[in-house]
């Protein structure tokens, strides 16, 4: 399909031509028993937020951990060295690893060169990982609710404090989930039932620099991508990002608008289940991210150029989650279903990627 007409079907559902992203401050979440005010209040602003841009920055944030926390965490896995990363890789970058969705992905520069990114992901801490079913999932390849795989306690010293940070997540994105039920017209717990063994992942995400070469003139104007354009699969997406920038969300009018870091917020942004259980009343937008540039961008910046650091959460189903859209038109889909379709497009999950042969192997 052309991008005119991919682009045509999807801004089909898209209400508007946003310019900047909308902020809302969610400060009221932070009591165990917000106002009722502060609730029908919030209640609406993600209602229009999410029915017209999709995206918004969320300050007033509700956690015990702030930005630097984060990232010092996400800086430190990073750190590990190569050949350690990969003992925790998925089995399709590592065929005698028995993990197959959580855990590490290398950068990929052989697959795509505008996917430019790695990644470790883990799952809830604490989910009780069903084993009678496991014959099942291995049939499918991949097992979506395995349990986490980590580096030894020496070499990464935050895993506790990063399962920590899981948890507020999945609580702060279910408080946000019982607003848009009440958006929606309905009861704080309509969606309660979904969370039962939720699928929802922690993503460490770094992109490294892109180095740009002696450019001929269509070059200079090519956008450079570390993460081509997509919609997220689940209910919503929280995402920590540091200030390198290169985010950009697309607008109705086909403008990709930079989304880049305020401080002290995340970005929050509705995923495709949503937009579909709230019958198109919600949109699930488009988003890419620019390649860092290889150089610091402040001439005299003698800090080393590490390129971009951001943590998505994806807040998303159990697996068996049945998901039916609130108006009753449209068909059910099977959480687990929808993101093992979804997935066939991801390129960390491209089967066979030929990592396991390369000379990050270890012995
Ligand atoms: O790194 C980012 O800012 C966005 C990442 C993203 O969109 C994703 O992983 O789905
Ligand atoms: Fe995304």
């Amino acid at each position: 399909m052309s991008f005119a007409a991919f682009f045509s079907l999807y801004t089909r559902n898209m209400t508007t031509s946003f310019s900047t992203l909308p902020v809302v401050d969610v400060s009221p979440l932070k009591q165990p028993h917000p106002s009722r005010r502060d609730v029908e209040r919030l209640s609406r602003q993600l209602y229009d937020v999410f029915a017209t841009t999709g995206f918004a920055y969320l300050v007033g944030l509700p956690f015990s951990f702030d930005h630097d926390e984060i990232f010092d965490v996400t800086k430190e896995f990073f750190a590990i060295p190569l050949a350690d990363k990969m003992r925790l890789a998925k089995h399709s970058f590592k065929h005698r690893n028995e993990n197959t969705y959580r855990g590490y992905f290398p950068i990929q520069p052989h697959l795509a060169s505008d996917n430019l990114k790695e990644g470790f992901e883990i799952g809830n801490p604490s989910i009780d990982h069903p084993s009678s079913s496991s014959d099942t999932r291995n049939s499918l390849k991949i097992n979506l609710s395995e349990p986490n795989i980590w580096p030894s306690k020496v070499a990464f010293t935050a895993q506790a404090r990063l399962e920590e940070m899981y948890v507020e997540l999945q609580m702060f994105a279910s408080k946000l989930l019982s607003l848009l039920a009440i958006s929606l017209g309905k009861k704080a717990d309509f969606f309660s039932s979904w969370l039962e063994n939720s699928l929802s992942t922690l993503r460490l995400l770094h992109y490294p620099p892109v180095p740009r070469g002696p450019r001929s003139v269509s070059e200079q104007t090519e956008v450079k991508l570390s993460c081509t354009p997509h919609t997220d699969s689940g209910i919503l997406t929280l995402l920590h990002q540091d200030a390198t920038g290169g985010l950009e969300v697309l607008n109705a009018s086909g403008d990709w608008i930079p989304a880049p870091y305020i401080p002290g917020s995340i970005v929050v942004n509705i995923g495709d289940l949503m937009a579909k259980v709230s019958g198109g009343r919600f949109t699930a937008t488009m988003h890419r991210v620019r390649a860092p540039p290889p150089r610091p961008q402040q001439s005299g910046d003698l800090e080393q150029n590490f390129g971009r650091f951001s943590i998505p959460f994806f807040f998303e189903p159990g697996e068996d989650c049945v998901v039916t859209p609130i108006d009753g038109e449209g068909e059910s889909v099977v959480y687990g279903e929808h993101v093992r379709k979804k997935m066939a497009t991801w390129v960390e999950f491209q089967e066979d990627s030929g990592y396991d042969t390369g000379s990050t192997e270890d012995s």
